[in-house]
């Protein structure tokens, strides 16, 4: 039986633009729709994305466009679709790394080799807090800076030494405030790093 899963794009052999895989060589597949509703998403779900792209596409069509050691399952959000763990499996059994890029506010098993970056958005959007596990899975966390007050709404959640790595991303629109806050917090907890969107000051998808 085929699977097909709702696809916002794709887009190959670009860069990695975020956190922890920052600069890596990577193909993308991001899925459509989200529930979260982040005032600043720059992916356009803010409002719901009724108007985004959405078209249903199998998991064999996805794989034969890869061209990349690395795929980033991005959205949207990823883990509200019961097929990803089986589109996860499927690159997986190509020989390449998948990474899921996700506000982490829904759950589903996935493989143990998936790099699960978490972005949480508790903050902005109440209704879809964390759900535990994934504090528990997360490879990576980043949090999305805007106000300075991010870091003190997830403190109770972040790693102390020897964690996973913590990312701190000036909110995009408010960036040339953002960013200097995001600084002096690099500079009183100097374990944390700075992800900066790459791809956008590069022009690259
Ligand atoms: C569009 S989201 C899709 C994946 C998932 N829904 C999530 O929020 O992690 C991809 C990444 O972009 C980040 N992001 C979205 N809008 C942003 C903005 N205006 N400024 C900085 N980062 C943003 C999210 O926090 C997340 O890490
Ligand atoms: N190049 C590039 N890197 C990214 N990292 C996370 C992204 C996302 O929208 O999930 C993203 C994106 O949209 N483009
Ligand atoms: S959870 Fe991700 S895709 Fe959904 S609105 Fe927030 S930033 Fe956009
Ligand atoms: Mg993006």
């Amino acid at each position: 039986m085929t699977d097909y899963i709702p696809i916002h794009e794709t887009f190959q052999q670009t860069i990695q633009g975020e956190g922890y895989w920052m600069g890596s060589p990577v193909d993308f597949i991001r899925l459509a729709g989200c529930p979260v509703r982040c005032p600043w998403c720059d992916t356009g779900y803010g409002e719901g994305g009724g108007n985004l792209p959405r078209e249903m596409r199998s998991i064999e069509v996805l794989l034969g466009e890869l061209r990349s050691r690395r795929v980033v399952i991005s959205g949207g959000e990823p883990l509200i679709h019961p097929q990803l763990p089986k589109l996860i499996d499927a690159i997986e059994a190509t020989g390449r790394s998948v990474s899921v890029e996700t506000s982490g506010a829904f759950w589903q098993p996935l493989s143990p080799q998936a790099w699960i970056t978490l972005s949480p958005k508790t903050h902005v959007s109440p209704r879809y807090p964390v759900v535990p596990e994934m504090w528990e899975r997360a490879n990576e966390i980043k949090l999305v800076v805007e106000t300075g007050l991010e870091l003190e709404f997830y403190a109770r959640y972040l790693p102390q030494e020897n964690g996973i790595p913590v990312f701190l991303q000036p909110e995009w629109t408010s960036r040339d405030r953002a960013l200097p806050i995001v600084l002096a917090q690099l500079r009183q907890f100097p374990t944390y790093r700075l992800s900066v969107q790459l791809h956008k000051y590069l022009e690259v998808p």
